[in-house]
């Protein structure tokens, strides 16, 4: 059996385990690589809705943050909630010394409405967190709240996000379409079916962790973005007939993905010829 890469998920509970922790740590692994997660806050979740936002103190996350960073061979980092500009800061720092590429989903409102990350959390990303990461991928809503605008299309708004350093990849545009620029090229859509489907909880989580998956096995940015989006769809459709919950069920995370990279040296920017195609 080869060593799978280790993905570092940076997140949040959710107690209905729809999104946050839960869903990066079944993409990071139903993709093939190991999930280490350090928790930033634990919430009291449902399919209805976030009741209660309890931190989980700085310097419990830097603690985490050292004991994964120290032992293990992390390959990728994926950042979700993060709740605080402390944390933000502190991560920030901890994933700019491990040198590898990094995620950065900026949760700021769950799909439910629920304010996750105040106007301090986006200053604090805009300064600290999105000048060193890879790729940001904020939805629509998140988009605009980190620009500073009231509308724009997905288009604009990520290729207004490459000023502050990442590539963008904006989720759930006009049409639910996605687009990802990334700096000094114009901006490119990432085509996938639209799924009608009310169990949607947690797309944001799956996409970004298995972004950070496929970025783990070296895949090129571009061909990983599409395999995320691939993957979210998989698993949307397999869920859209589940009752879990009396308001948005989960995304599943149960229909084998249709890729799964073998693991190879190499690293972001690099194809992956050794791609196998699943049964
Ligand atoms: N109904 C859907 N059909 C197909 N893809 C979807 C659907 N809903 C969300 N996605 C995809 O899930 C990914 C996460 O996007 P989004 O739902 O906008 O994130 P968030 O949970 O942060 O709002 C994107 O690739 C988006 O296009
Ligand atoms: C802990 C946590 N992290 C992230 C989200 C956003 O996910 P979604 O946009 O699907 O509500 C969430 N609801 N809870």
């Amino acid at each position: 059996m080869t060593t799978p890469p280790v993905v570092l998920t940076i997140a949040g509970t959710d107690s209905g385990g729809a999104a946050g922790i839960a869903a990066d740590v079944a993409t990071i692994g139903h993709l093939g690589a190991h999930a280490a997660c350090v928790v930033t806050a634990v919430t009291a979740q449902d399919t209805l809705g976030v009741r209660v936002v309890h931190p989980v103190p700085v310097e419990v996350v830097a603690a985490q943050l050292d004991a994964v960073l120290e032992d293990l061979p992390v390959a990728a980092v994926k950042t979700g909630m993060l709740g605080s500009p402390e944390v933000v800061e502190l991560v920030a720092r901890r994933v700019r010394a491990a040198g590898v590429p990094v995620v950065v989903d900026p949760v700021l409102v769950a799909t439910s409405g629920a304010v996750l990350g105040d106007e301090a959390v986006v200053r604090a990303y805009l300064a600290h967190l999105l000048p060193l990461a890879t790729v940001c991928t904020p939805n629509l809503d998140e988009a605009r709240v980190l620009c500073g605008r009231r509308s724009g299309t997905a288009r604009d708004l990520a290729s207004q996000l490459t000023a502050y350093g990442p590539a963008a990849l904006v989720t759930g545009g006009d049409d639910g379409r996605d687009w990802l620029a990334v700096p000094g090229h114009r901006p490119v859509e990432v085509a996938h079916p639209s799924v009608a489907t009310t169990n949607d909880h947690g797309t944001g989580c799956t996409h970004s962790s298995a972004l950070a998956t496929h970025l783990a096995h070296g895949l090129a940015l571009g061909e990983a973005a599409g395999l995320a989006a691939a993957y979210v769809v998989d698993q949307l459709v397999a869920g859209s007939g589940w009752h879990l919950g009396r308001g948005r069920g989960p995304v599943a995370h149960t229909v084998a993905p249709g890729i799964v990279p073998v693991p190879r040296a190499g690293g972001l920017g690099q194809s992956c010829p050794g791609a196998r195609y699943g049964p």
